[in-house]
Formats: structure tokens, sequence, C-alpha cells
């Protein structure tokens, strides 16, 4: 179906919304908030907002949990009016989700700098101190927060992030325009739209029927093993992916693999993390990383310096 055969199809089904089911019709309604400036506009109105600074969320401390305050529209225009700022800051928020009952959230970043050249960003302490919280590492709260709050957050830092980073076009290097939403920027200048981007990444267990491959990065703390991971090459599937990271960092050939399940993961830029089994064969189990060489750990984990740094144990 072509965008405008599905943004009329999109209308005429809302009418008949009631019939639809919860997920659908929220899908349906947010799809409609990232299309139509006025629509989301509106929704702001009613809406709650996830207040940021320098992308690190705010968050409030709670027996050994972290809660993650939601603020008015209202509450953040008088927040900005406290610090001087007008509030117009707020169209520099993003969208990032809806309730069943179609309240609408977006995130807003206080401490990057506004693409509103008179908006500086807020200083942190004393926001911190008005608001009782305090402005947290994402990547350090994310085992004391729920799993909706954490992939609430997780996308909204991604967003944030995304549109910090794209404020000019490639092309004309002219000043980019984001829509209401954030689900788009647009370069006046030439009408180029460019889209949130997100780098696919395989991260695959390798095994040989009855042993699991775990792998170690110089950069990962003492100790700390994972799944062979890497991004994705341009014009190459999942299956490519798998079989090449594979080859590249531990010197094995994939014989079998299986997709297992997919994350989104805001670290340090936004990829889809899709995770595969794989196995090799029983008899092809010798490993030889890129700088390490052949290895024989079988059994026992090592670690070699240097990087990329598979210090494997199958
Ligand atoms: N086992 C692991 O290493 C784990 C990795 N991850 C995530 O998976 C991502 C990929 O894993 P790596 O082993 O680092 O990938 P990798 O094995 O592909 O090596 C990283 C190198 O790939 C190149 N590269 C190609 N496309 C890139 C892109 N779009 N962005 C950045 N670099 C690109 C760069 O030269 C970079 O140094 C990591 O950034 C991390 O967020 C998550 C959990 C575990
Ligand atoms: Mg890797």
């Amino acid at each position: 179906m072509s965008l405008y055969c599905g943004i009329a199809y999109r209308r005429k089904i809302s009418q008949g919304y009631r019939l639809l089911s919860t997920y659908v019709t929220k899908a349906r309604y947010l799809f409609e908030l990232k299309e139509d400036d006025g629509a989301c506009k509106k929704a702001q109105q009613a809406g709650a907002f996830y207040l940021f600074h320098s992308l690190a969320p705010l968050l409030q401390t709670a027996e050994h949990r972290y809660l993650v305050p939601r603020f008015s529209l209202l509450e953040v225009e008088s927040l900005l009016h406290k610090f001087g700022q007008d509030a117009q800051r707020i169209e520099d928020s993003v969208l990032i989700g809806c309730s069943e009952q179609h309240e609408a959230w977006f995130a807003l970043d206080l401490g990057l700098n506004s693409s509103f050249s008179t908006h500086a960003s807020l200083p942190k302490s004393e926001v911190e101190t008005e608001l009782q919280g305090s402005f947290i590492e994402l990547r350090k709260a994310i085992f004391q927060l729920n799993s909706m709050d954490s992939s609430l957050l997780f996308t909204a830092q991604a967003l944030l992030r995304w549109h910090d980073g794209h404020q000019f076009c490639s092309k004309s290097g002219q000043p980019t325009r984001k829509n209401i939403a954030g689900s788009k920027r647009v370069c006046p200048s030439n009408n180029i739209i460019y889209y949130p981007q997100m780098a696919p990444v395989v991260i695959t267990l390798v095994s040989d029927g009855t042993r699991c491959l775990l792998a170690r990065q110089s950069s990962f703390p003492k100790g700390m093993y994972s799944a062979l991971a890497g991004f994705c090459d341009i014009g190459e599937n999942m299956e490519e992916a798998v079989r090449r990271e594979v080859a590249e960092e531990v010197g094995l050939e994939v014989e079998n693999m299986q997709f297992s399940a997919s994350q989104h993961w805001p670290f340090p830029n936004s990829s889809l993390m899709i995770a595969c089994h794989a196995t090799v064969k029983p008899g092809q189990t010798e490993k030889q990383g890129l700088n390490s060489g052949p290895c024989a750990c079988h059994g026992s984990a090592y670690s070699t310096e240097g990087s990329p740094d598979p210090s494997c144990c199958l």
C-alpha cells in the first residue's frame, strides 16, 4: 500500500477504532502523531514528559530502585519559566510512546543546546534540586529500572542523541528542522528527509553442540566474557553477517544458525541487536583469533590484549 493510501486507510479506519484491538489502535495513533504535527502538538497538551540532561534521564530513588518521574506540559512550561526560558524549547521534545489510553509520552533534554539558539543548557544541579531527582547515566541505572521504563528511556536517549547529531543537512549544510514528534528532520532548502537510524548488529552464541564459545574485548572489565558481536556490513543479510563475524573474530566456520531474539541497544549509538545461535562442526572447533593465533583453551577462558580480541573458551 502506498504511503498516501496508507494514511487515508488509517483515517478511514480511525472511525472504527473501537472494533480494533488496543495494540492496533495504539500503533495507528502513534503513526498519526508522527505524520501530523497538529495532532502531535495537541497530544502534548495532555501528554507526559520525561526529562533528560545531556542524555542522562532524571531519576528518583526509592528503596534501591529508580523511579522515573513524568511531568505535565504545564509543569515543564513552569520549570522553563523558572529558569528564564520560554515554552518554545518544548519543540525540541521527541515522541517516545503512548499509554493504552492514548496519553502520549515525550522526552525533552534540558542539557543539550537547543535548536533555538536563545535556549542554552539549563544548570543541572539547580534543576535536580528543583525536581527532587538526579540526572543519572543510563548505563549505570539499567539494572535498577523496570523493563518498561528502561525500554522507554533507551528509545528516548537514542532519539535525543540522533537529533543532537543531525542538526544539519549533509548535502546543503543548512540547518534541518525536526517535525513535532521527532520522527524525522527535513532540510528546508532541498526537502531531503532524514529519519533516525540504527545500525544492525549480530550477536551470536557459537556452540559445537556441547560447549559454548565466549570471548572478550580488551576494553571489557576484567572477567567479563560475552557472545560474539559485530556490525552488519552494507549489503549483507543477517546470516552472512553471522558467518563473517564468527570467521573474523575466532576463525571458525558456522555450519547452522538460528535467530533467537532481538533488542534495541542505545550504547554508544543506536543498534538493533539481533541475537542468534550458531553451531560449528564438532571436528572444527580450533579457534583462531585475529591477534591471538590458534588457541586451545578448552575448558578455561583466558585473555589476550589487542582489539578485536577474541580470548575464547569453547
Ligand atoms: N560482545 C560484544 O562485543 C558486545 C557488543 N555489544 C554491542 O554490539 C556492538 C558491536 O560489537 P563490536 O564487537 O564492537 O563490533 P565489531 O566486531 O563489528 O567491531 C567494531 C568495529 O566495527 C567497525 N564498524 C562497522 N560498522 C560500524 C558502525 N555502524 N558503528 C561502529 N563501528 C562500526 C568499526 O571499525 C569498529 O571499530 C557494540 O558497539 C556494542 O554496543 C553488546 C554486547 C556485547
Ligand atoms: Mg566484535
